[in-house]
């Protein structure tokens, strides 16, 4: 499209040439007088003529194609510069963001509809006005249809090239693991007139820049997205959050900002690690019950310090190089979050033994020796701050929560008084009491604070629990319409009960998924066993001992811990 012109410049300049081609003389020049001769007798016999152009036609016509294609080249490769993104690349999601921004001032005939996931306000301008919560549709331009749009006065092309015919691109996601993930290649490429192609990647750049300064204020959290072979991974932009405020999470006094000063003096100690050499990465385990906090603490840790998290599925990886390469490659500025660490180990317990090489316990795909080593941190990204989180911490073997391994422990356990009142104060204090001149004749907020603390016993119930309840019971007073807290005293009882049920519910849930994953687990290993006649253990694997998960024992335990930080 945007070589017409000079191929159309090119055959003005060969228009000079025509009396020469229709000179004989210039031709006996180039194929010889017999050569001429043949050319005029097939020429002159009309048998010869139609027979030659049946066969030699198709040919001749690929032939005038591919020269025009090696014309077209040439003239863009002189004229003009291009980027191709590959749909694996994590910037690819921001330039599709701001093609699909520009589409929307392009005049369309045909687009590609697809589900809206630009930041909120992302061209705001050009969207829909809508004050529907509905999904939202945004315009991509159709395969192999390039489009032509101006940013800052300058011309710019944009082309989503189908898997024919983006070959020029790699990029992490390999050509097979789409065939055995079914997912098709695609790409985009941006063209730009021009001969620096630095001027156009400072442009890309900008769009970039422009799609995630979007999401200031937002927590972005990046997944694995896993390929069909082993190592084919990469980090996918999953959601992006509101910014959970530090003070919604209420966890025992003191220890959200414990983990925050934690954080922060890592962050500030850049210089001290290098200076001895140390792996300059940052470990932190959370343990306690389910629906205490854990992972919403390290969402709102993220946020306080202006990062934004990624999170891997332990029991979803492949193999321990696809580990490494997920915590090597994370995105920059993020929180690692490693959840329910205890309940990969227990399907490490379960199916070690069965599979004959108890050096190589395995989480699903991963072996505990793998899983230490990338807590070592020699792969990871300098300044990486990862948070483990599990309810039973008895499970991880002790060299696993060795220092400069896990850095920080924090337990977080059922609510106290604390956080019973903190939360109660929440919910209640300002919608019910403050503003509420309805509100319980008699009784002072002190008064109700402290009831609702007596009633409801310490170290029972979990954060979520108690939110769940107080939840109900503002809807109850919203219908009510009346602001008497003297019913909430009398459902506590109801309340114990109910949580009782719900947790031996939740209880039996996680042991079914626990059981379908030994169960994977093992089918995988005896497969792995009928198809390979020697298992190799990776080196880290054959360096470590291990009789179980609990007593595992390292070689290289008497290496240099960080207790001298
Ligand atoms: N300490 C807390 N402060 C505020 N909200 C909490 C707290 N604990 C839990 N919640 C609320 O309960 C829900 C579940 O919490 P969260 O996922 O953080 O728990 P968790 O400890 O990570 O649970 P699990 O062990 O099951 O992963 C969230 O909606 C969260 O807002």
């Amino acid at each position: 499209m945007y070589s017409d012109g000079s191929l159309k410049n090119l055959f003005m300049g060969l228009q000079p040439l025509l009396p020469s081609l229709l000179n004989e003389a210039f031709w006996d020049q180039w194929m010889g007088t017999k050569g001429v001769a043949i050319l005029k007798l097939l020429l002159s016999n009309e048998t010869l003529l139609l027979s030659g152009s049946v066969f030699l036609g198709p040919s001749f016509a690929q032939y005038i194609a591919s020269v025009y294609r090696s014309t077209k080249n040439f003239l863009n490769n002189q004229l003009y510069v291009s980027v191709e993104i590959d749909d694996m690349e994590r910037i690819h999601r921001p330039i599709a963001a701001f093609i699909s921004e520009q589409m929307e001032s392009v005049a369309l005939k045909m687009a590609q509809g697809e589900y809206d996931r630009r930041p909120s306000d992302f061209g705001s301008h050009t969207r829909l006005d809508r004050s529907s919560n509905n999904p939202s549709i945004a315009l991509q331009p159709v395969l192999d249809h390039e489009h032509r749009f101006v940013y800052k006065g300058r011309a710019f092309w944009a082309i989503r090239l189908s898997e024919q015919q983006s070959g020029n691109v790699t990029s992490s996601g390999t050509p097979w693991s789409r065939l055995f993930g079914g997912l098709q290649k695609s790409s985009i490429r941006i063209t730009m007139r021009g001969r620096d192609i630095k001027v156009l990647r400072g442009y890309i750049q900008e769009w970039i820049d422009l799609y995630y300064a979007k999401k200031d204020n937002k927590l972005v959290v990046y997944k694995c997205s896993h390929g069909g072979r082993p190592g084919e991974c990469s980090w996918e932009e999953k959601a992006t959050k509101d910014i959970r405020s530090f003070d919604t999470v209420i966890l025992k006094e003191g220890q959200k900002e414990d983990l925050l000063q934690d954080a922060k003096d890592f962050l500030d100690r850049h210089e001290w690690y290098a200076d001895r050499g140390i792996p300059y990465r940052h470990g932190c385990l959370l343990s306690g019950p389910p629906g205490t906090g854990k992972t919403s603490i390290v969402r709102s840790l993220a946020s306080q310090l202006d990062m934004q998290l990624a999170s891997i599925s332990l029991t979803g990886l492949n193999s321990d190089e696809e580990f490494e390469t997920m915590v090597a490659t994370a995105p920059a500025n993020t929180i690692l979050l490693l959840e329910d660490v205890d309940h990969c180990l227990k399907v490490i317990e379960d199916t070690k033994g069965k599979s004959g090489t108890a050096a190589s316990p395995q989480i699903g795909h991963i072996t505990l020796p793998g899983l230490l080593n990338v807590m070592d941190g020699l792969d990871m990204q300098d300044g990486t701050i990862f948070f483990m989180t599990c309810n039973d911490i008895n499970i991880l073997p002790p060299v696993m929560r060795r220092r400069g391994r896990i850095d920080k422990e924090v337990i977080l356990d059922y609510a106290d008084g604390y956080q019973i009142k903190t939360m109660f104060e929440r919910f209640f204090r300002q919608t019910y009491f403050d503003n509420n001149n309805d509100t319980n004749n008699d009784m002072t907020w002190e008064d109700i604070c402290n009831r609702v603390v007596q009633a409801i016993p310490e170290g029972v119930f979990s954060t979520a629990e108690l939110q769940g309840f107080f939840l109900n019971y503002t809807f109850h007073m919203d219908r009510s319409k009346k602001v008497r807290f003297d019913d909430l005293f009398g459902l506590i009882d109801g309340f114990k009960l109910e949580t009782q049920v719900e947790r031996q519910n939740r209880e039996r849930q996680k042991q079914k998924e626990l059981a379908a994953l030994k169960k994977r687990a093992t089918k995988e290993k005896k497969n792995k066993k009928n198809t390979t006649p020697e298992p190799t253990l990776s080196p880290s694997a054959s360096t470590c001992t291990a009789s179980s998960t609990s007593s595992y024992v390292e070689d290289d335990e008497d290496e240099t811990p960080l207790d001298d930080k």
